[in-house]
């Protein structure tokens, strides 16, 4: 179980989701004057993140259940691939397809390992098999299997356990992963984080992500499509965010999206996409000398100690480490961290929230890879807003000239 389950697709990607199609799709509630969800067509491509936002009532998480039948729609079809899911089994259905919810949901006195395996285990699969997915999975949220497999819930923190859950749900391999505002009890910073291994893990894994959240700025970060509904479940606008701000279909989304749009930009710029600064990295025990002396020839103040793993444990500077002969095992929970993945306006809120003028940029497995300053950020921004203002000049000047010939 620990190789996945896959179908090569067009574009050379390999894509181990399934599509999901909503024909007609109706949720009357009983004893309510008007349908949830009215009539809805969707189409979600096969290893596709799609985000559903929209006002509070709009139908966001209705519609999400249906897709796993939590709630059994009034009319219409589900497809999952060429699967006519409408009517089967729906507890079958549900081990087919992973579902996180916002504080993760976890069995509060089984372990992480006994969580994990919560699924696998009713499937039938053999307990070496399931022992043997629990640390691929744990290790690919992030979380140290050795450290963590047989921890309860309640001694980790609600990042963690969300980890746990998107693990958990991850368990069976499932095709399509459903997420009903899994980050949204987190603080802020342990937000971007989960977003990051989000995008990491689906990078891994290219399942079909279907997530709810009532964060315009997160569905712009992780949906390769955004949808916008409605109240009711109507559909305003489903496009790639970079179409959704350039081109707001309707009123209704130009409202929702606000008139921040254009710095809403911003936040489309990934930190992957600015040149990082090199970092000098160096081992716990090894001599301060040595380390002290490579930085120095690389013409560096500071060095990045490391772990096993090449995850970042502190960032010491070069008089920091002179007060001691070799490199001393220390983790600093505050270090500045962010992922390649990561948006500028996510760089820029980790450097706050740490008081530093940079921070370090991690790959997908959290080791970490370079530096990036706040300066390099603040010039990248500084070059968007004057594109931003010449685009803007440019639509000026072209109604302008619209009124002249008019
Ligand atoms: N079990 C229920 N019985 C009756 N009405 C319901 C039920 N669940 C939801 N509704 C109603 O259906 C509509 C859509 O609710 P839904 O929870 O899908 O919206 P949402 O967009 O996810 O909202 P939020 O962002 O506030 O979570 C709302 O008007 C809600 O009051």
């Amino acid at each position: 179980m620990t190789s996945e389950t896959s179908t090569p697709v067009s574009g050379g990607r390999t894509v181990a989701g399934e599509s999901i199609r909503l024909e007609g799709l109706v949720k009357q509630y009983r004893g309510q004057p008007q349908p949830a969800v009215k009539k809805l067509d969707l189409q979600i491509d096969a290893g596709d993140i799609v985000a559903f936002v929209g006002p509070s009532g709009c139908g966001k998480t209705t519609t999400l259940k249906m897709i796993n039948r939590l709630i059994e729609p009034s009319a219409g079809r589900i497809y999952i691939g060429d699967r006519d899911v409408t009517t089967e089994n729906p507890d079958k259905l549900r081990q087919s397809i992973g579902y996180v919810i916002q504080s993760g949901g976890l069995f509060p006195h089984w372990s992480v390992a006994k969580n994990v395996g919560a699924i696998p285990r009713v499937l039938g699969t053999d307990k070496k098999k399931i022992a043997e997915r629990t640390d691929y999975l744990l290790d690919l949220v992030g979380l140290d299997p050795e450290e963590y497999s047989s921890r309860l819930p309640k001694d980790m923190s609600g990042g963690q356990q969300q980890r746990v859950g998107v693990a958990r749900a991850l368990a069976a391999d499932p095709p399509v992963l459903l997420m009903d505002e899994p980050f949204s009890a987190v603080d802020p910073i342990t937000r971007v984080r989960l977003q990051d291994s989000l995008i990491a893990i689906q990078h891994e894994l290219a399942k079909t992500i279907v997530i709810v959240t009532h964060d315009f700025e997160e569905a712009t970060k992780l949906g390769d499509k955004v949808l916008i509904l409605s109240e009711g479940g109507h559909v305003e606008q489903y496009a790639a965010p970079e179409e959704i701000l350039a081109n707001p279909a309707t009123p209704f989304v130009e409202e929702f999206i606000g008139s921040g749009a254009t710095l809403a930009h911003l936040t489309l710029s990934r930190v992957k996409d600015v040149e990082h600064n090199a970092v000098v990295t160096a081992r716990v025990g090894e001599p301060s000398g040595e380390v002290i002396g490579r930085a120095k020839a690389a013409g560096q103040t500071w060095v990045v100690v490391v772990d096993d793993n090449g995850r970042p444990r502190s960032w010491p500077s070069l008089d920091e480490l002179q007060t001691k002969p070799q490199v001393s095992d220390y983790l600093d929970r505050r270090l500045p961290t962010v992922a390649q993945s990561s948006t500028l306006n996510d760089a820029l809120d980790s450097m706050l929230a740490a008081s530093q003028g940079g921070t370090l940029v991690t790959d997908g497995r959290g080791a970490v890879i370079g530096a990036l300053t706040v300066a390099r950020v603040m010039d990248v921004i500084r070059g968007q807003l004057a594109d931003a203002r010449d685009d803007s000049s440019d639509t000026y000047e072209s109604h302008t000239d619209g009124a002249k010939s008019s």
